[in-house]
């Protein structure tokens, strides 16, 4: 078996494991890649400067940045990524459980290019990480660099020999057809990240020393060896003078009178190279730089004048430090000249003028468009990146390295009854059953009101059949094959507001909340009132009643507000059991006091209202010793071991089990739901910074006593996060003033009633 066999083998072996489709250990994987750039950056940065002569600032700037970001993205978000994606039904399968499942291919091969080599090997495999998947990848540093972990073109044919579940390339299009024949033998699906010549318009009405000043430093950038480089500027004669001495200005200014040397010019990777682009020189007029010496790998930052589209320079992608000029009589000329060429990687238009930029990405097509900048594109992690024809297929980055890494899989689950609704896709086929069919499967026909009425009376009949047919809810931890309980991805197909846009709970990103100084404290009224509260086991959890003495105002919330009832939410056995969680981490324990706005009388009513329910959450954090506040509520736990028995906690005071208020004033503020069925969309929640103290002691006492309604444990007690999709979580900031109090709740609510996608 060759070294290449035995290393695809491995991979295989350890992804039939089934360990990396543990969510958990998918993320320990991304931590443990995010603690290599922190303990090996100077040897990263030390081999790039051997192999490109980048500075140790510049390979951080263009290479580990974004490679650190990426991996706190896909860390934050890999639960919401690769959880099932409920998705819109039809009157056929409305009783259906109908998702997309994310799942891992298997194996797959990342081939990188030696030009930003972590970049283009890192970020793919962040996203094969984050995917589940197991598998080699080529490097191609340079032997100078890393001789041991070198693995060049001998090794990447055997490879390719090799069957892959995914393979994902990125270099230069003739190697990119060869990767794509080999693929081909297998049926493999390719990412190829490809390059080309990416072209950058130079409009007449721009400010030219930005405009060159961008584009000097999008060319010159690593010695012009980027995929996304502009390739070659296209002007009106009338300017190319000023472009030139605008982009001389530049470059003097990034690297002085001499680049040779400045420490952030870089080198050609090797001697190859150096001749490829010297000798593409020929038959073009030098308007700046041109120095050069092959020993050092040494190519000045160079301008080409009045270049011909027949011309040496431009018969390939340069990926060099030649920044050819070629006249157009203007934007028409331009867009022309573009389309005849392959699709580009990317495409660069700098105009003051709106209807040019528009123009130049209505009628040309490119991976990426650009407006008055280079480069920067690469660094949007929410922006696909990736070619098209020519320049490559697929994209990745961020959230798209994830689904381009993934099989999205389409699941129906479907249960055995019903059977009368599927008769008419059974032979014999008659035209009645034909209508039939179109009136289940095609929802948009007009029916006039007739059958508005006729559609309505059905839809009342299989809403009614549904119901009865349907299973209670259950947490995942109930949930087995021969259950029919609904677990948390089913949820939906039976309360539909739990596949809305607003759902709970979250995980709160701490780096992308938002500082509002319109959230001030709360004030508690009643809470410390010694009461006698009544605790019932409900059958999911255990709910204590609070009278409605016990009130809320402040905090920003649109009113009034009397408390109902408070719960718990826990894990079991030793794990977690929060329901939100923070940057990806979930804690053992959360508290929840539920409110209701006034005047409603109950949950029912408030369900209609945005507001109509204030949400009081709580983190807790494990202790060394026990919290004696706890010990009431853990013995009333004991006494409502089943479903529907209760017990009286006398003399309770809700201040003893939480903070007072002048501790309370930083905290999350967003707009979710309920975080049991139906999830209405209908809660304002509060979730405290301050956490609660717990021991372990004390949670396996919480977590040991109750049971479920159907027998079972009741452990894990919580539903997963859910997708933000678009909403922003909010953040207190201490000493807030008053006068701000209105602007928070009006400004989220005029927020998401204007986007009316976002109230279901
Ligand atoms: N779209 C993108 O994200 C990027 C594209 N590129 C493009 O890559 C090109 C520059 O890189 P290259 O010179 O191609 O890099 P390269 O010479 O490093 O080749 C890329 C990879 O292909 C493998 N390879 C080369 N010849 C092979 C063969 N005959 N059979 C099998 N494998 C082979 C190498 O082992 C290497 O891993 C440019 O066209 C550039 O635009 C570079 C970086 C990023
Ligand atoms: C201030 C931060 C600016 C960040 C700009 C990032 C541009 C990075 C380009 C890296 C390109 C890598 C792949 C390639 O194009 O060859």
């Amino acid at each position: 078996m060759s070294r290449e066999q035995q290393a695809v083998a491995r991979a295989r072996k350890a992804f039939e494991t089934g360990r990396s489709k543990s969510v958990e250990h998918r993320i320990r994987q991304l931590k443990n890649l995010q603690r290599l750039f922190t303990e090996k950056q100077s040897v990263i940065s030390a081999a790039v400067k051997k192999d490109l002569n980048k500075s140790e600032v510049g390979t951080q700037l263009y290479e580990t940045l974004g490679l650190e970001g990426e991996l706190n993205t896909a860390i934050n978000h890999l639960k919401e990524w690769a959880a099932p994606r409920p998705v819109e039904k039809n009157l056929l399968t409305i009783s259906d459980t109908v998702y997309i499942k994310p799942e891992p291919l298997g194996v797959v091969l990342i081939i990188g290019a030696w030009n930003y080599p972590w970049a283009v090997t890192i970020q793919p495999l962040i996203g094969a990480i984050a995917a589940g998947h197991g598998g080699p990848a080529a490097n191609l540093h340079r032997q100078r660099a890393l001789p041991r972990s070198d693995w060049g073109v001998s090794e990447t044919q055997e490879l390719l020999r090799q069957r892959f579940d995914h393979i994902f390339y990125t270099g230069n299009s003739v190697v990119g057809k060869l990767i794509m024949e080999a693929a081909a033998k297998n049926l493999t699906p390719v990412t190829l990240e490809l390059g080309g010549k990416s072209p950058c318009y130079i409009d007449k009405n721009c400010d030219l020393t930005i405009a060159c000043r961008r584009v000097a430093w999008g060319k010159y950038t690593n010695c012009g060896q980027t995929c996304i480089a502009p390739d070659y500027i296209l002007c009106e004669p009338s300017i190319q003078d000023r472009v030139i001495e605008e982009v001389k200005k530049a470059i003097k200014e990034f690297y002085t009178d001499n680049p040779k040397t400045c420490p952030d010019y870089g080198r050609i990777i090797n001697q190859r190279h150096f001749k490829r682009i010297m000798n593409m020189l020929e038959g073009s007029t030098v308007a700046a730089g041109g120095d050069n010496e092959e020993s050092d790998c040494y190519i000045a930052p160079t301008v080409l004048r009045d270049v011909k589209p027949e011309a040496k320079v431009m018969q390939e992608e340069i990926f060099g430090p030649l920044l050819p000029i070629l006249s157009v009589s203007g934007l028409d000329e331009a867009i022309k000249f573009i389309n005849k060429g392959e699709k580009p990687l990317a495409l660069y238009c700098f105009s003051s003028d709106n209807k040019v930029i528009n123009r130049m990405t209505d009628e040309t097509s490119s991976g990426g468009f650009l407006a008055n900048d280079c480069l920067v594109h690469f660094s949007v992690g929410s922006l696909p990146f990736g070619g098209v024809g020519n320049s490559g297929m697929g994209c990745y980055h961020g959230k798209y390295s994830f689904d381009q890494l993934s099989h999205l899989r389409s699941c129906l689950i479907k249960k055995l009854n019903m059977e009368g609704v599927n008769r008419m896709r059974y032979p014999p086929h008659t035209p009645k059953k034909l209508g039939w069919a179109r009136f289940f499967i095609l929802n948009s026909v007009d029916l006039g009101w007739v059958g508005r009425m006729a559609l309505l009376a059905v839809m009342v009949v299989v809403a009614a059949v549904v119901l009865q047919c349907t299973a209670q809810w259950c947490y995942q931890s109930q949930y087995s094959c021969d259950d029919t309980c609904r677990d948390p991805i089913r949820w939906a197909a039976q309360f539909p507001s739990c596949g809305g846009l607003r759902q709970s709970p979250i995980n709160i990103v701490s780096t992308k909340v938002h500082v509002n100084s319109a959230l001030p404290p709360f004030n508690f009224i009643g809470h410390t009132n010694t009461i006698n509260i009544t605790v019932e086991n409900k059958g999911h959890s255990a709910h204590f009643a609070l009278p409605h003495s016990v009130r809320l105002t402040g905090g920003a919330l649109p009113g009034h507000y009397r408390a109902a009832q408070f719960h718990f939410h826990w894990g079991g056995n030793g794990r977690p059991g929060s329901e939100h969680t923070i940057d990806g981490e979930q804690f053992p324990m959360e508290l929840h006091i539920v409110h209701i706005k006034e005047p409603y009388g109950s949950l029912a009513e408030a369900e209609h209202d945005m507001a109509g329910i204030a949400l009081l959450a709580f983190l807790f954090e494990e202790s060394p010793d026990d919290n004696p506040h706890l010990d009431s509520v853990i013995a009333s736990l004991g006494r409502v071991k089943n479903n529907g028995s209760s017990t009286v906690i006398p003399n309770f005071r809700l201040s003893d089990i939480i903070p007072s208020d002048k501790d309370l004033f930083s905290y999350y503020r967003y707009v979710g739901s309920m975080t049991t069925p139906g999830c209405e969309q209908a809660v304002a929640w509060t979730l405290f910074h301050r956490t609660l103290p717990i021991s372990s002691l004390q949670l396996d006492a919480i977590t040991q006593q109750c049971r479920f309604w159907t027998g079972q444990p009741m452990t894990d007690i919580f539903r997963p996060t859910q997708p933000l999709d678009g909403r922003v979580v909010y953040r207190s900031k201490a000493g807030a003033a008053l006068r701000g109090v209105m602007h928070w709740w009006v400004g989220v609510s005029s927020v998401l009633l204007g986007r009316t996608g976002l109230i279901h």
